[in-house]
């Protein structure tokens, strides 16, 4: 029978009712096949980290029990955000939700498909502080260090209220 994996998911919005949208994309989760959310952050307003001038986000971190394997729970991901009317017009612009996979068990993939762990995460105050709250004492693959090593050794720590 397949095995019970936990994985980290970072969700971010900057469009509308950004509250909204998240709670939105915690409700699919939870009603995606063979997936239950687990643990949730707190919400945290932050700086847009990247070159395109836009509004602030909302971020959080969760954490999920999944029966799916990566692919197929990022095959679901892009599911919710079509349906919450994420348009991937503008890579690294303004977004009704965000949702990337940050750790998935002790997975290290490179595809074009998935990258896991993500490959942002030892780099961004807006994913390490919200995953901080619920998994500190994860150890990343490959950079086997805790999550909350990481926070504490990013030197900029701005741009998370
Ligand atoms: N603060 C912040 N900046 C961001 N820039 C991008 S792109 N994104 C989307 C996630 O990759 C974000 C985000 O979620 N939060």
């Amino acid at each position: 029978e397949r095995k019970r994996s936990t994985s980290y998911l970072g969700l971010g919005s900057n469009i509308d009712d950004r509250e909204g949208f998240l709670k939105k994309a915690l409700e699919a989760l939870n009603t995606t096949k063979n997936t239950k959310v687990s643990r949730c952050s707190s919400i945290y307003e932050t700086d847009p980290y990247g070159p395109i001038e836009q509004n602030n986000f909302l971020n959080m971190a969760v954490q999920i029990e999944t029966l799916l394997p990566p692919e197929a729970l990022l095959d679901e991901i892009r599911r919710i955000e079509q349906g919450l009317m994420r348009k991937r017009d503008v890579h690294w612009g303004p977004r009704t939700i965000d949702l990337d996979i940050l750790l998935f068990d002790h997975y290290k993939i490179n595809t074009e498909k998935l990258s896991l762990p993500h490959p942002e995460i030892k780099r961004r105050a807006f994913v390490l502080k919200p995953l901080a709250d619920i998994a500190p004492h994860v150890v990343v693959p490959g950079i086997n260090r805790s999550v909350i090593e990481l926070w504490q050794g990013l030197n900029d720590k701005e741009g998370v209220r």
